[in-house]
């Protein structure tokens, strides 16, 4: 019984990347999975397509649909104004205390919620848990069969507002045909393709950013 990919990327986020320094919990992480072990996390060159979305958005509220390691909630948590929250779900109670600590690594505990539980419970109860209105910015990154029922479930629950925006991860690679439809067929929503590079290999991938129109 050894360890798993999550916390050998934590060790090397622990032993390589310095307290308090977001960018350099970011680099240790695309170093250690571009170097030594592949890990789903949306990596530098999609990265920077979320950081400059997340610079336009400026959002108050943030949600992250699939914490994985951390990775992306540290990208995104780092470039929040004062006063900003970003509240990440997570199903895998393991990935969720790897991506704990990865986040306190980061400094970043302070913006951040993040919730244990799957989002068909968590995503109905936010809005009396924690006080949101509605979310300005959400990043979905989970399971892609999970995308479009999520959606919906947003939307129903009144979460999303006019000009909040959807941005999601694997459009192409592994694909979410189903959500992609959706939301480019949808007048509800205003849809845009990014085109970039599955993380860390040389194989198209791109991000969809879709603003809803309420
Ligand atoms: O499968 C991929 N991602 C799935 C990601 C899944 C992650 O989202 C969590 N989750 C599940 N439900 C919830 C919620 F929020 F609903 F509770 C959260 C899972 O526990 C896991 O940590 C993937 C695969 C590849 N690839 O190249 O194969 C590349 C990528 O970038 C990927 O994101
Ligand atoms: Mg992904």
């Amino acid at each position: 019984t050894g360890t798993t990919r999550p916390i050998r990327i934590l060790q090397f986020v622990q032993r390589c990347a310095k307290h308090g320094d977001a960018l350099s919990v970011i680099s240790a992480i695309d170093s250690f999975c571009s170097k030594v072990e592949w890990a789903m996390n949306v990596g530098d060159k999609k990265g920077e397509i979320l950081d400059a979305i997340v610079l336009e958005t400026r959002p108050r509220w943030v949600l992250e649909l699939g914490t994985y390691c951390g990775y992306s909630t540290v990208r995104i948590a780092r470039l929040l104004p004062p006063g900003a929250r970003l509240v990440t779900i997570e199903m895998n109670p393991h990935y969720a205390q790897v991506a704990k600590e990865v986040i306190q690594h980061a400094g970043l505990e302070a913006q951040v919620e993040l919730l244990v539980g799957s989002s068909s419970i968590l995503i109905p109860q936010l809005k009396k848990k924690l006080d949101i209105e509605k979310f300005d910015l959400v990043f979905i990154d989970h399971w892609k069969i999970s995308y479009l029922p999520d959606t919906k479930l947003l939307e129903e629950c009144g979460l999303l507002r006019a000009g909040s925006v959807l941005l999601a991860d694997n459009v192409v690679c592994p694909g979410a045909p189903d959500y992609l439809h959706y939301v480019r067929n949808s007048p509800q929503y205003q849809s845009q393709y990014y085109q970039s590079y599955l993380e860390y290999l040389q194989v198209e991938d791109g991000l969809e950013k879709s603003i809803f129109l309420g």
